[in-house]
């Protein structure tokens, strides 16, 4: 497939935190910081460690980037070449989606997360990561339960039933709400919604372009781009298991973080530990979905894997040819959350109307982006809705109550 390499429009300029009264601006200025302060609270590293965190909560709001120490990461000498031209800039001047990453990165960095030492390897998220499943094991217990009727009603009906997909994809979309780099996992439970309820809110809508595509060939193979885990990776792996079950997909790629990052992203053992923590419900359909994931993993069916280019600040055309080639085996790519639609965009300032495919004109096969709105990114939106939301809900960008399910075929 010769695709471009990048997209085919002048490239806008990108997102940064000295952006006044925005988001971005709030992001880096104050939630970035509190996100530093709460691994202080959340775990028992040394006073120095916590020390170099409370210096970076500090710098963030007007002071300067600092140097990435060698601490044995295999990504070093990228973030070496990545920093580069951002040396001895303000936080608040440097590309937003730059300064995100790398806020992640500098905090294993000074946790000594890839130092053979005591904290290799703890991850500094990991108490919000299983707040967030316990939290929501009713809305967990309601969806295993539906995902099995309706696995049941399309091996009785003898064909995948397009509906239930649909419904599977709204919950995936809904399920990015719950974002731990947003909101704890308690506050006003998030993970309870009606997706019928919600269809209003959906403001571009290709699921069932996407059903039409998955239904043009036999045998697809799907690779996710996964965002969180938590809840989001429950609904995703629903969605995977009906995928698999129903005769949509015959294999699944799951494309991972190779480290903690962004707070809630997923990564192997993320994967792991939600696999455990379904099979050990007592739950009977809870386990059961437990128990197919893992005769799923076994067979090779669905495939784990991770790449440092998930966790890397590079725009998504950046993205080097072993994963393009790999990607280019998929039947549909779908591209979950918003840092990784961020990603897709280049987090630029595109106009809101600027078609999305010729933005993301540059994948190797076709793709869904499955987004709630937390950025003040967009594009491929109609001049009418905007000034529909414009009025009806002025934070429509930023507070998660919006989505998008958009494909580029
Ligand atoms: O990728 P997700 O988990 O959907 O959202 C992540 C994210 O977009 O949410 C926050 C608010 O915008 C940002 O700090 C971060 O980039």
């Amino acid at each position: 497939m010769n695709k471009p390499q990048i997209p085919n429009l002048p490239l806008p300029a990108p997102l940064v935190g000295s952006d006044a009264g925005s988001f971005t601006e709030f992001t880096v200025t104050q939630r970035m910081p509190d996100i530093a302060r709460r691994v202080i609270r959340e775990n028992s590293f040394t006073s120095e460690i916590n020390q170099s965190l409370e210096k970076l909560a500090l710098e963030l709001p007007s002071g300067y980037l600092q140097p990435l120490t060698n601490d044995s990461g295999v990504d070093f000498n990228d973030w070496e070449k990545y920093l580069e031209p951002y040396k001895n800039q303000r936080w608040v001047d440097v590309p937003w989606f730059f300064a995100e990453t790398y806020f992640y990165r500098l905090i294993l960095n000074i946790t000594n997360y890839f130092q053979s030492e005591k904290w290799q390897g703890v991850d500094p998220f990991l108490l919000q990561k299983e707040q967030g499943l316990e939290a929501s094991i009713d809305p967990i217990i309601s969806l295993c339960t539906q995902v099995q009727e309706w696995l049941d009603e399309s091996i009785k009906a003898g064909k995948p039933s397009k509906s239930s997909l649909i419904a599977l994809l709204y919950f995936a979309l809904w399920g990015n709400r719950v974002d731990l780099s947003l909101w704890s996992a308690f506050e006003d439970d998030r993970s309870s919604f009606n997706i019928q309820t919600q269809l209003s809110n959906i403001l571009v809508d290709e699921s069932f372009a996407v059903t039409k595509l998955l239904t043009k060939y036999p045998n697809n193979r799907i690779d996710f781009v996964v965002d969180n885990a938590g809840f989001e990776l429950i609904c995703d792996l629903c969605l995977v298991d009906f995928l698999l079950g129903s005769g949509f997909a015959n294999q699944v790629y799951l494309h991972l973080k190779p480290h903690p990052t962004f707070v809630s992203d997923a990564m192997i053992k993320d994967v792991h530990y939600t696999q455990d923590f379904l099979e050990q419900c007592s739950h009977p359909q809870v386990q059961a979905l437990g128990q197919r994931l893992t005769q799923n993993l076994t067979s090779g069916r669905l495939v784990l894997t991770e790449d440092y280019f998930w966790t890397s600040p590079l725009t998504f055309w950046e993205i080097p040819k072993s994963l393009t080639d790999e990607l280019g085996k998929s039947n549909l790519i779908v591209v979950k959350g918003d840092a990784n639609y961020r990603r897709l965009l280049g987090d630029r300032y595109w106009n809101f109307t600027t078609k999305f495919a010729d933005i993301v004109s540059y994948l190797p096969a076709p793709m869904v982006a499955l987004r709630t709105l937390k950025s003040e990114v967009a594009a491929g939106l109609k001049a009418e809705v905007l000034e529909e939301l414009a009025i009806a809900d002025p934070k429509w960008l930023t507070n998660g109550q919006w989505g998008v399910i958009q494909l580029v075929d």
